[in-house]
């Protein structure tokens, strides 16, 4: 549109130059000759000259307004370019001639963008121009141009809506990817301390076997947290949460990390507490994670320092390193509890801590205690509500009573002790042939082994408690 202009201009200035030479030309034929080469190189000067008097009334009585938002702003990387590029190429491709296929997630399949130097927008009525500049340095720009009447519409709201927009899309395109530790001997001037793959993990909500109510509080739990950063601001609390998840092996707790990930788009922090040495090195771990990221310590009751365990181990550290100062050789349970209460929010928001444990009983007071973590998941045994959410995964089962044999499975649930893992390990189709009847038989069979199993055990404790006060 302003280009148009320009050339336009440039245009009838041409035609007037033409114009005069061929108007001098008849008048002092013998008096000014001028070759056309000359006349051509006059042309370009003048052509220059009237381009840059041009641009200047033209930006000088325009009634548009031009914004520019660099790619990089003082060596560092402007995130509001990258928002833009995402929020044009995500504009509708129904007209675009020129499209760019790409693949982001496999699970999500190719997705075409629009791949053009300039988009127009409508927002609110009124036509916006992107153009994407590139300088001969390589630098590159987006310009907006907008008409001055919508000045303040554009510079108010839609910039933030476009920005907003961009990167909302950016996160749920985002590849989830998985972190690792790796030990402090291979990290170099602070760089390479976690190690990642890319996470493709299916697991979801709907696929976790749990208590339905259960499983709705955690959801809700989780996307306030995720919603929440006006409210976190408001209360003056660092934007973290604090997910104890407890229960016997094989009940899921692993699963729902992965759940967790998928449903809120995530990074996994794998964190192997074992190799780190002090809590130097694990504060700079931390503070390395990025935002948006679940921060997992698993089988917290393992990590000795943090159990009854600690004096015992404290003095194993000294004789290790032949030191007093038992900070400086190992991680301690002020290190991890500092990390949790928010002292190095300044390094990062929105991330959330997950402790796994098949011990709760074990673990210090001070570690889980009310506030510090501030949900305390219960991952249990296979109940009927459970088994029936495996059925529909595994069987394609839906349905309180989908099955005769739900019945008996059911009065054996309430009787027996199995872990999730164990149900649907016998319901896992052998060959990919789903086979209801013979995977039903099978749990069945298990249990019952399960029940008698039990039951055994259980006479023997009876015995034993009876031999010691009898
Ligand atoms: N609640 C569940 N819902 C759906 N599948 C489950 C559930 N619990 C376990 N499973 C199945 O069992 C496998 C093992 O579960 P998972 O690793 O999550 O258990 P865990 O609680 O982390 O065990 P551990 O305490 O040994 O680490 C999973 O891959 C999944 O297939
Ligand atoms: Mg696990």
């Amino acid at each position: 549109m302003m280009m148009g202009d320009s050339f336009g201009s440039m245009g009838s200035s041409m035609a007037s130059l033409f114009f005069l030479w061929a108007t001098i030309q008849q008048i002092f034929p013998n008096h000014l000759k001028i070759t056309i080469k000359e006349f051509l190189l006059s042309l370009f000067q003048q052509l220059c000259f009237a381009q840059r008097v041009s641009d200047h009334f033209t930006n000088l009585f325009s009634p548009y307004v031009e914004i520019n938002f660099p790619e990089s702003d003082k060596y560092s990387f402007n995130q509001a370019f990258s928002a833009i590029e995402t929020y044009l190429e995500s504009k509708s491709t129904d007209k675009s001639k020129r499209l760019r296929g790409s693949q982001v997630k496999e699970s999500k399949g190719l997705v075409l963008k629009r791949n053009e130097a300039k988009v127009r927008d409508v927002y609110e009525g009124v036509n916006v121009w992107w153009e994407i500049v590139v300088e001969t340095d390589g630098n590159r720009y987006y310009k907006l141009t907008f008409h001055n009447r919508a000045r303040s519409l554009i510079t108010n709201s839609y910039v933030k809506h476009v920005v907003q927009e961009g990167k909302s899309i950016i996160v749920k395109n985002k590849q989830t990817r998985l972190f690792t530790n790796n030990p402090s001997s291979q990290w170099v001037f602070g760089q390479n301390m976690w190690r990642s793959i890319e996470f493709e993990h299916p697991a979801s909500f709907e696929t976790l076997a749990m208590d339905p109510k259960k499983k709705e509080e955690i959801l809700s739990d989780l996307i306030a947290f995720s919603n929440g950063k006006e409210y976190y601001k408001k209360i003056g609390k660092a934007w973290k949460r604090g997910y104890l998840l407890y229960g016997p092996p094989g009940t899921g707790k692993s699963t729902m990390i992965s759940a967790m990930a998928n449903l809120l788009n995530y990074n996994i922090y794998d964190l192997e507490l074992t190799a780190v040495k002090n809590n130097s090195e694990l504060k700079k771990l931390l503070t390395a994670t990025s935002s948006k990221s679940i921060i997992v310590i698993e089988d917290i009751d393992c990590s000795v320092e943090f159990t009854g365990n600690r004096i015992k181990k404290e003095n194993s550290s000294r004789e290790r390193y032949g030191k007093e100062d038992k900070d400086e050789n190992s991680v301690t349970l002020s290190g991890l509890l500092n990390f949790i209460d928010g002292i190095w929010s300044a390094c990062g928001q929105e991330r959330i801590v997950v402790f796994t444990t098949n011990h709760l009983e074990k673990l210090d007071p001070a570690l889980i205690r009310r506030g510090r973590m501030d949900m305390h998941i219960e991952l249990s045994y296979c109940t009927y509500e459970a088994f029936k959410i495996l059925a529909k995964n595994y069987l394609d089962l839906d349905g309180d009573e989908a099955h005769p044999l739900f019945r008996e499975i059911k009065t054996l649930l309430e009787e027996t002790m199995i872990s999730p893992a164990d149900v649907a390990e016998n319901l896992m189709a052998r060959n990919h042939q789903i086979n209801v009847e013979k995977s039903l038989r099978l749990v069945i069979n298990t249990l019952e082994e399960k029940k008698d199993n039990q039951k055994s055990q259980q006479e023997k404790k009876k015995q034993k408690k009876f031999k010691m006060f009898g």
